[in-house]
């Protein structure tokens, strides 16, 4: 019989690729060790904190996971269920993902409330804050990166599945605006590390490897996501004007179309008389947006950046559409046209302000709270390496991650739906167009407003980076949720068309 540990990495090698946080869905493992296992917490059930070094063709990634150790595995943990091992040593017994139990996760709270150290793991608490040490965990559903534990009504915690050298973009700047005292993020209560120099996930450095984050947890709060998809919703439902009666609902002069459903111009009436227009709200965030930017701007500070700087960068972007070309052949026919848009900014490339962006900025990531909006997840685009995360990148990128996420709201509901008639999905399709323009120019008009670099001066850049955040989209709905590929397709075609 193999040893057991042996036992064990088969196990995990068979569960790792079917999870959503797993990011090397494009081929397969070829070798997978155990790089850290610390013990948390003996007997039954156990605790054990590993990190997996995962190997696929020349790179090697490293995933976290809270192991936990059961003789008797109960049915609400089953769902965790890694497999089953038998023998003498800590891991025998069902071994299952530890962040379904709130017996195993409950102490990660008093760990970092005591600032205690395990091994090379390091739990810290924020200055001057504290933490409630009796709030039960429970997994959020959301689909997810990470894998988020929400305490009581209380903290948040995150998580981070895939580890990157040094501390994560998320803690650095969420603590860099906590200093700068910005109003639009929740507040940070602790976090947990691997001690600097531990070798673990390729080095590191002499900074500490960033392995979760705890925050306030905003329990009021709605996501941007499903505030704009309701708001879409609304507008859907509308009643159809009869034949011939529809007006033009693009008032900068495109053709009417040519349905007898036509859909009236999207004013603030029709959308008031829609009910939840999210335009005022589209505004308020373009604006918290300009103020979280000034607030990076203020704790990391601006660079000049040559033309050069941008003459790379879009370079990069040829170079991801190949790729992407090269896996999604339904992007192909769309390719000459971003070509055409990132080779007219390159050929325009001037000097350009950079400075810490979001980097990964879409409507999932903002929250409305009774206050005002409130932005998450500061981590960058999962597929980027952690120089790339880190590095000072135009604020208008962010601006253009948000103009996708209103096409992609816009277009969710259609694009996932096969069985509309023909003429109701043109009509539908034109009213989609109408509300991601309002929304669209609502946000930018408020971050222009509130102090950002207005996107109307920068139309060339704007489509390039748009256009870019495309080409993202397409491969990562095709490597992880298929059956979102038709959104971002949709919106190319009409973006391009
Ligand atoms: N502080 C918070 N308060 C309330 N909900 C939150 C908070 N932080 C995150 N969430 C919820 O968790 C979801 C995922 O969080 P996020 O940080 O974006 O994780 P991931 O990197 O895994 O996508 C968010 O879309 C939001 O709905
Ligand atoms: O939030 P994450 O850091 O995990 O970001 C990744 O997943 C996002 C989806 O969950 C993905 O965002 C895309 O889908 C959103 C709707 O679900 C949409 O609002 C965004 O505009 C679109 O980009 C994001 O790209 C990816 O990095």
């Amino acid at each position: 019989m193999p040893p057991p540990d042996r036992s064990l990495v088969r196990l995990l090698a068979g569960w790792l690729p079917r999870q959503r946080w797993f990011g090397g869905k494009d081929g397969p493992i070829d070798e997978l060790a155990i790089g850290t296992a610390t013990e948390l917490r003996s007997g039954d059930p156990a605790l054990h904190h590993l990190i997996l070094d995962v190997r696929q063709g020349d790179a090697t990634d490293h995933y976290q996971v809270l192991l936990g150790v059961r003789g008797d595995l109960p049915e609400r943990l089953e769902s965790g269920l890694i497999g089953r091992l038998h023998g003498a040593d800590a891991f025998s017994g069902h071994v299952y993902d530890a962040a379904y139990d709130p017996e195993l996760t409950r102490p990660l709270l008093t760990y970092m409330a005591n600032e205690t150290l395990v091994g090379p793991l390091q739990f810290r608490r924020a200055p001057g804050t504290g933490i409630r040490t009796d709030l039960e965990a429970a997994p959020i559903g959301a689909e997810q990166s990470n894998t988020s534990l929400i305490y009581g009504d209380s903290y948040i915690c995150k998580l981070f599945r895939r580890l990157s050298p040094g501390v994560n973009p998320d803690l650095e700047i969420n603590l860099a605006l906590s200093r700068e005292g910005c109003a639009h993020i929740p507040a940070v209560h602790g976090w947990i590390e691997l001690e600097p120099g531990s070798g673990a996930v390729g080095g590191g450095g002499d900074e500490p490897v960033t392995l979760a984050l705890l925050s306030e947890f905003l329990r009021s709060a709605t996501d941007g996501w499903q505030l704009a998809l309701t708001s879409v919703r609304d507008w859907f439902a509308q009643p159809l004007p009869p034949p011939g009666e529809g007006r033009n609902p693009f008032p900068d002069g495109s053709p009417a179309p040519h349905t007898p459903h036509a859909v009236p111009v999207f004013t603030a009436d029709d959308a008031a008389a829609a009910g939840g227009d999210f335009g005022a709200e589209a505004e308020r965030l373009g604006a918290a947006t300009a103020q979280v930017h000034r607030d990076l701007a203020a704790a990391f500070g601006v660079t000049r950046a040559p033309a050069s700087v941008l003459r790379t960068a879009v370079f990069g972007m040829n170079e991801q559409l190949d790729q992407v070309s090269a896996a999604v052949p339904e992007i192909r026919p769309y390719a000459p046209a971003l070509r055409a848009v990132f080779d007219e900014v390159a050929a325009e490339a001037g000097e350009l302000t950079v400075q810490r962006v979001h980097g990964d900025y879409h409507l999932g990531q903002v929250l409305r709270t009774d206050t005002g909006w409130v932005l998450l997840d500061f981590e960058g685009e999962p597929a980027r390496t952690p120089a790339e995360r880190r590095a000072p990148a135009h604020p208008l990128r962010d601006v253009a991650g948000m103009l996708r996420s209103f096409e992609y709201a816009a277009r969710f509901l259609l694009a996932r739906d096969d069985e509309l008639p023909p003429d109701a999905a043109e009509a539908l399709e034109m009213r989609a167009r109408a509300w991601a323009k309002r929304n669209r120019a609502a946000f930018c008009a408020g971050y222009a407003a509130a102090g950002g670099p207005d996107p109307a001066e920068h139309r060339a850049l704007m489509r390039a980076f748009e256009f870019d955040k495309a080409v993202y989209e397409i491969r990562y709905e095709a490597r992880n949720r298929p059956s979102w590929l038709p959104v971002p397709l949709r919106s190319l075609a009409s973006l391009t068309g």
